[in-house]
């Protein structure tokens, strides 16, 4: 169960990803059990957890923060009006691991994207309503993960469940928000060689 004890604002330290951040997952979005958006109206991308034991041994369940590409050969965004292949980079917030809520058997990887950070939050309030694009199954999504929140725990209640995934939203706006992640989602002008290479590896299909 959920320790009951007030939740820290931000994740990960100021200065930026820390060891092993930043980690780099892709794969097709896949169907998932079919909870997030009917039971939970959290809407989460699923992509294959298969390569994960082999890739990254070490990667402890939980939830995480992190950056989204959609490939946009098949994924069209506000930006494609003119026709022409772009891609945007989304702020995400994910859970890898068991659900224990849910008591699965099998680890999944469970992407929720959130809007921009430019947009208001729409989980700031007590009333949230969770960020919903167009259906994108089967397509390809290049997952940035940049920092840690917390442990998977089991609820109560599916209240206390989705109570518990708005403040993972609202955690990782604000870990995002900082100069150093940031920089990440936004071309600042002051990328090192190495935060390039990672955005370039995002938007590359
Ligand atoms: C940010 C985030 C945090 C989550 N944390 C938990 C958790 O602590 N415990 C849990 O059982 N499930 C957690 N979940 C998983 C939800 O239960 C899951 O997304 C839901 O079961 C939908 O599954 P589906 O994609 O297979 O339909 C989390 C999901 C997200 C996006
Ligand atoms: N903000 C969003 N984040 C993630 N997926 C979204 C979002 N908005 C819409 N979707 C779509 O909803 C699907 C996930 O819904 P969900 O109810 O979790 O179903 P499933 O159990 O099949 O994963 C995604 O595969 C994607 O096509
Ligand atoms: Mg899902």
């Amino acid at each position: 169960m959920r320790p009951d004890k007030p939740r820290d604002p931000v994740a990960g330290p100021d200065a930026g990803p820390e060891a092993p951040f930043p980690v780099r997952l892709s794969g097709p979005v896949i169907k998932g059990f079919g909870r997030g958006s009917k039971e939970l109206g959290i809407p989460t991308a699923n992509i294959p957890a298969d390569d994960l034991s082999e890739k990254y041994p070490n990667l402890e369940t939980g939830v995480y923060y992190g950056v989204v590409a959609l490939d946009p050969k098949s994924y069209e965004n506000e930006n494609d009006s003119n026709g022409k292949e772009s891609t945007t980079l989304l702020p995400a917030v994910l859970s890898i691991g068991y659900n224990p809520f849910y008591k699965n058997t099998v680890r999944s990887v469970e992407i929720h994207i959130m809007p921009p950070l430019t947009s208001p939050s729409p989980t700031a309030v007590a009333q949230p309503k969770f960020n919903r694009l167009p259906d994108f199954y089967g397509t390809k999504l290049n997952l940035l993960m940049l920092g840690y929140i917390r442990p998977e725990f089991d609820y109560v209640s599916m209240d206390a469940l989705v109570e518990d995934i708005r403040v993972d939203c609202e955690v990782a706006r604000q870990s995002l928000l900082r100069e150093a992640y940031q920089r990440y989602l936004v071309d600042d002008g002051k990328a090192t060689e190495q935060v390039s290479a990672d955005r370039k590896w995002l938007v590359t299909f």
